[in-house]
Parts: C-alpha cells; sequence; structure tokens
C-alpha cells in the first residue's frame, strides 16, 4: 500500500503572472566581465586564524554555546580554511548532522573570506549539494575561495571533506555574496543588539577593519 502521504494531490506549478513568480535568479557562474579576485594587502598572513567577526555569530562567535564554533584560517590565496566538529547539538537525523547546519558551516566559511578582501558581503544565493552523511563527532573540513568579482557580487564557493583535509567531500557550495556597508547592519539588525555591538569596542574596532578599502 502506498503511504498516506502519496495521497496527497501534486501542487500545481506557479503559472508565469500569477504574482508567485520571483525574479530571475542570479546566475552562480560569474559573467565574462567579471575579474578575479584581489587580496587586501592588510588581509591576515596565510595560517593566520580569522577570528569572528561577532561573537555572537551562530557560525563563528565563541558567545554562542550550540552555535559551530567555527575557527577559520587564512590561505595564500582569495581562500580560507575551517574545521567544523558536529556536536549532537547538530543533529537532523540520528546521529547525523542536520543539513542546515552543514549549509550554515558552508555559508560562514565563505562569510569568513571577508577578511581576504576587506569588503563586507553578504549572502545572496548560495546553492548546497550534500553528498555524504556527516556523523555526529566528524570534523568537517572546510575550504573556500573567492572565484571571480562583478561590481557588488562576490562568485565563491566551498568544499567540506570528512576523514581528513584531503578526505572525500561530504558537501559543497557555490554562492553569490553581495558587497554592503556597516549601515547594512546598524540599519537592519535589531536595536538593541546594534547599540551592544556599538558600546563594545572590539566590534567597533572589527568592523573599522573595512572601513579602509583601496
Ligand atoms: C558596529 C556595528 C556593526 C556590526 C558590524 C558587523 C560586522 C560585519 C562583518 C561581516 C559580516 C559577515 C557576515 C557573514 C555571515 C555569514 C553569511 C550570512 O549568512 S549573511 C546573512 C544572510 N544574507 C542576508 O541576510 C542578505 C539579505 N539580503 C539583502 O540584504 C539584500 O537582498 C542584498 C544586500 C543581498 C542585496 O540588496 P541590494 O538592494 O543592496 O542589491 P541590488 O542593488 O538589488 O543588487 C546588487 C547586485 O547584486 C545582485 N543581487 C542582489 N541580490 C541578490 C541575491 N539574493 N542573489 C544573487 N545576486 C543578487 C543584483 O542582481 C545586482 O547585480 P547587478 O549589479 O545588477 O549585476
Amino acid at each position: 500500500m502506498r503511504p498516506a502521504w502519496h495521497a496527497d494531490p501534486p501542487v500545481p506549478p506557479a503559472a508565469v503572472g500569477s504574482g508567485l513568480v520571483t525574479a530571475p535568479k542570479t546566475s552562480l557562474v560569474p559573467p565574462a566581465e567579471a575579474v578575479p579576485p584581489v587580496r587586501h594587502p592588510d588581509a591576515p598572513a596565510p595560517g593566520e586564524p580569522i577570528g569572528s567577526h561577532y561573537d555572537q555569530c551562530f557560525g563563528c562567535g565563541s558567545g554562542q554555546p550550540h552555535g559551530l564554533q567555527l575557527a577559520a584560517r587564512a590561505g595564500d590565496g582569495v581562500n580560507v580554511t575551517a574545521e567544523f566538529t558536529v556536536r549532537p547539538e547538530h543533529q537532523g537525523a540520528p546521529g547525523l548532522a542536520h543539513g542546515g547546519v552543514l549549509a550554515t558551516a558552508l555559508d560562514d566559511t565563505l562569510g569568513s573570506l571577508n577578511w581576504l578582501m576587506h569588503v563586507i558581503s553578504v549572502t545572496g544565493r548560495l546553492e548546497t549539494d550534500f553528498l555524504r552523511p556527516v556523523p555526529v563527532d566528524t570534523v568537517l573540513h572546510l575550504d573556500a575561495e573567492v572565484t571571480a568579482v562583478h561590481g557588488r557580487k562576490i562568485y565563491c564557493t566551498a568544499t567540506g571533506r570528512i576523514g581528513g583535509p584531503e578526505g572525500p567531500v561530504a558537501v559543497r557550495a557555490d554562492a553569490v555574496f553581495i558587497e554592503v556597508k556597516i549601515e547594512h547592519f546598524v540599519n537592519n539588525g535589531r536595536p538593541e543588539e546594534i547599540q551592544a555591538a556599538m558600546s563594545d569596542p572590539d566590534q567597533v574596532r572589527r568592523a573599522r577593519a573595512f572601513e579602509v578599502n583601496p
């Protein structure tokens, strides 16, 4: 017998012109006019820890006990590496990492590429491939790099390997990040967290690192 959920009628595709169809998505493939990324002269030296952009960040903040506590390091190009150890609080299925958590690991590692170019950017599109299940206690070895830049669009890619830095790829992502100014956060964040961030000298110093972008 077919399971009950198969009895549901299929959802009809949204009709063009119904108002449900969104604008065309930006391709994840850079356009021909895109240029190679440039490593900022003040970027962290290869191998240097990058540190969190915000200690409450779910991806890399040390102040988030259930977060991923990602620790990224600069590569020698416009690239980074990071590790994430899957903990029980990150499960989706029994004993396995939740796919959204793995997407967060990829997203946050890509976000730390900001420090290599000294440009603030946020995720516009993130397309993930889940190739192997990732058990609890696994160390996910991440690497991410910027492949091209076109205007405010930053094209980048990330992989997460298991069993060691050269192990098989378990997850990967292609993404387009969009450059923004600090005002993006100041204008959109909840006032109490923004106020707290602006009165934290460490946070202000981290934000100021992006202000000079020759
Ligand atoms: C002292 C206090 C301050 C605190 C400071 C903290 C320090 C911060 C430091 C570092 C932060 C790093 C954080 C990393 C965390 C990990 C990464 C994340 O999870 S980020 C969160 C998830 N993402 C979002 O929440 C974005 C939400 N979306 C938006 O806000 C907007 O849609 C935004 C900014 C992405 C674009 O809006 P528009 O109005 O500025 O952009 P338009 O002018 O329409 O487009 C510009 C170009 O970008 C393309 N574009 C726009 N949106 C796109 C999209 N979603 N996907 C692909 N392309 C897109 C467009 O096609 C256009 O391209 P054409 O110039 O025409 O070629």
